[in-house]
């Protein structure tokens, strides 16, 4: 379905959501609706609408003309509606079994409708709950490897490549990420947001010369190095989970990018929730950034030899260059994230939501160390398991 524009843009509420959904013909005549606005994000509305009798429901997801978690003073774009919808299609052209359908869209309302997923857990809130989700890793390994290789210039047509590009530039939420992910946590900027205890911690990475040259090299690939089609925001509260199915949504972040980035952000993400873990209950995150990489790897692989329509392809040697790039690059910018969710605006609630002050403290500083060092030492890692060790040997 395509994009349409026929409205003039008002933030809606429940009510005009509700009529809104009728007027679509997204239920069937006279049905008993509800609807809540449940959004729980940063930056949208999203309205979630039932129909009481057969409990089917829709969602419709609206920009606001302004970043929600600040207000006003921080206007944003209302295209990253557009870029989200469009984003989701192109997803679902490659892998429509880890996305929800779109039922439409509307540029000038900046609304997305959707599939109703509430049948699945935002995974965030399960892995805090201490649930593990088998298939988790199994899924977004796929869907990272499938979406990298397809929207390359190893997988598509050079010249469409280009045009697909070109449909994804983002400036503004690019420039949201380069801020909060790779600049402000490791400075002192108004932005950051951390617990007065953390200060001399803080201080240190801000004074550490050698952390900000690693950094500004992860942020200048993040920049200039436009491989393939990312997500762009992959943390697990952008992903739906059960035992058996994962469905990924909020791509407003959505830009061609470095190749490693979305792989990095889910693994830092993995790592947090380990963060926030007893001991003895960590192995399973672990367990899923071995997986990641791991179907990552061999999904792509299989692809690039099989699939592939550029010349050089089956040169010796090119492959494993690529792959070992994108893990290096993988663990760096899980090192950024892993900083950033700890001291910058945005944290996540595996963190945050440690009750206890001194062991939440002593969690906030072990992340501080463990993405300074992934960030330092990524070229040194030679496999997964070295999130494993960086993580004991950080501990302290
Ligand atoms: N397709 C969906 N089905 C059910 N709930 C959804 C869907 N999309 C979003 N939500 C709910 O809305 C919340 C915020 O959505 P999200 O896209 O992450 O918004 P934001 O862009 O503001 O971060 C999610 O955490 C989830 O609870
Ligand atoms: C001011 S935006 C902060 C932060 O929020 C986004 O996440 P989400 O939309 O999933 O809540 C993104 O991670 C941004 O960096």
């Amino acid at each position: 379905m395509t994009i349409v524009q026929s409205s003039v843009y008002e933030p809606l509420t429940e009510q005009k959501a509700t009529a809104l959904a009728v007027r679509l013909g997204l239920f069937r005549d006279g049905a008993p609706l509800a609807c809540r606005e449940i959004g729980d994000g940063n930056l949208n509305l999203v309205f979630h609408i039932v129909d009481q009798e057969t409990k089917q429901g829709v969602i419709i997801k609206q920009a606001l003309p302004y970043a929600k978690v600040v207000g006003e003073s921080w206007p944003l774009t209302l295209k990253r509606a557009v870029i989200e919808s469009n984003a989701l299609r192109t997803f679902a052209s490659y892998v429509p079994q880890y996305v929800p359908k779109v039922y439409y869209s509307d540029e000038s309302l900046a609304i997305t409708v959707m599939e109703d997923l509430s049948r699945l857990q935002i995974a965030r809130k399960g892995l805090i709950e201490g649930k593990t989700y088998p298939l988790l890793s199994q899924h977004i390994g796929e869907f990272v490897a499938k979406m990298a290789f397809y929207t390359s210039d190893f997988g598509m047509n050079q010249q469409e490549k280009k045009k697909l590009a070109q449909s994804f530039v983002n400036p503004e939420l690019c420039k949201i990420t380069e801020d909060l992910v790779f600049t402000d946590p490791f400075f002192d900027r108004d932005t950051n947001n951390f617990e007065d205890e953390l200060r001399p911690d803080v201080e240190t990475l801000w004074g550490d010369d050698r952390l900000h040259l690693e950094t500004a090299k992860l942020k200048r690939k993040f920049l200039t190095e436009a491989d393939v089609l990312l997500h762009g925001d992959l943390h697990t509260g952008s992903i739906f989970a059960s035992d058996d199915e994962t469905k990924v949504i909020d791509p407003e972040f959505a830009f061609y990018g470095p190749i490693g980035f979305d792989l990095g952000q889910f693994f830092a993400n993995l790592l947090l929730n380990a963060l926030s873990r007893p001991e003895l209950e960590r192995q399973p995150l672990f367990e899923h950034v071995d997986r990641t990489w791991n179907v990552f790897a061999s999904v792509f692989s299989e692809l690039w030899r099989t699939e592939s329509v550029e010349t050089y392809a089956h040169t010796p040697g090119l492959l494993e260059d690529v792959l070992r790039q994108t893990f290096v690059d993988a663990v760096g910018f899980a090192g950024c994230e892993v900083i950033r969710r700890t001291i910058g605006l945005a944290h996540v609630a595996d963190l945050d939501g440690i009750e206890q002050k001194e062991a939440r403290l002593a969690a906030k500083r072990h992340a501080l160390r463990l993405g300074r060092r992934l960030i330092i030492e990524r070229a040194e890692l030679t496999g997964t398991d070295g999130f494993r060790r960086l993580f004991a040997e950080t501990k302290q």
